[in-house]
């Protein structure tokens, strides 16, 4: 594909050094009574990938609504090119350029392939033309059969379509759950090289939470681990990994064996 072609709604910036492109800054968030994340704070910059790790229950989904705007912090701030957008809406941090994509990927089952990405290029002001819908497309590899409907698409294609209505777009930013959950390894490796051709060709930044730990270490600049809604260990992922503060969060939560297999692949 030629990435210098021209697609999507925005060209890419080029780095600016200095400001990240987006952060927060001790977040804390209380659900139903209980403190769920604790003055978390973390940046990336553009074309930089950032991967969230953590066991079960440790806050990432929870971090990720708040960083996209689907649940107000209960203090703390969040920062995009500078600009505070912690009491902004999910859909106004959307239109200012941060993407999110979920765990489980929900189409509007009653439209068909071509229906939902009109949809999605409508969403846009100004609307987006057909030109940027395949564009999104082609770059994600899938397939536009406009009749389809979207319930007939399998788990891939269902990711694939969701990305392409993100991507037609060029946010600047993505932030990815699980993106790869559903995914046979072939298909995972198809995700991998997209998320490097975004992050190192098209300069997006990504924040990537993942639960397989051996698929970051290709693709993730640095890592930030979890645990019970903090921050417990950041940096290069051999790094985290020979952390004792991430060993003991793994061996309490997960089963053993985990983190070796995973140290192999990252050594
Ligand atoms: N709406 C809610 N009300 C109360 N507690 C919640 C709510 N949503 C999440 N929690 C709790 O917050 C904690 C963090 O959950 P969260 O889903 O953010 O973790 P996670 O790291 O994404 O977990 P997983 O890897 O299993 O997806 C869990 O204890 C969960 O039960």
């Amino acid at each position: 594909m030629d990435l210098n072609r021209e697609g999507g709604a925005r060209r890419p910036e080029p780095p600016r050094s200095g400001e990240p492109l987006f952060a927060c800054e001790n977040i804390s968030l209380d659900l139903g009574g209980r403190e769920i994340l604790r003055d978390i704070s973390l940046s990336v910059g553009r074309g930089e990938v950032l991967g969230i790790i953590g066991p079960n229950g440790a806050g990432k989904t929870s971090l990720f609504e708040v960083l996209s705007g689907r649940m107000p912090p209960k203090s703390g701030r969040v920062l995009f090119k500078g600009r505070d957008v912690t009491r902004l809406a999910l859909h106004e941090r959307s239109r200012l350029g941060i993407g999110r994509t979920y765990q489980t990927p929900v189409v509007p089952e009653e439209l068909t392939v071509g229906e939902t990405l009109k949809a999605a290029r409508q969403a846009y002001r100004p609307f987006l033309t057909r030109h940027h819908a395949e564009w999104g497309a082609e770059l994600v590899r899938f397939h536009i059969d406009e009749e389809r409907p979207t319930a007939n698409l399998d788990t891939l294609d269902r990711r694939k379509l969701l990305l392409a209505c993100l991507l037609m777009r060029r946010p600047p930013l993505i932030l990815m759950d699980e993106p790869a959950a559903g995914l046979i390894n072939s298909e995972v490796d198809e995700f991998d090289d997209l998320i490097r051709v975004l992050s190192k060709e098209m300069n997006v930044a990504i924040i990537i939470v993942e639960h397989r730990i051996e698929l970051l270490d290709t693709i993730a600049d640095r890592v930030m681990v979890m645990d019970a809604g903090e921050v417990i260990s950041e940096g290069d992922l051999a790094r985290v990994l020979a952390d004792p503060k991430v060993h003991a969060a793994y061996f309490e939560n997960v089963e053993e064996g985990t983190l070796e297999e995973t140290q192999s692949h990252a050594a």
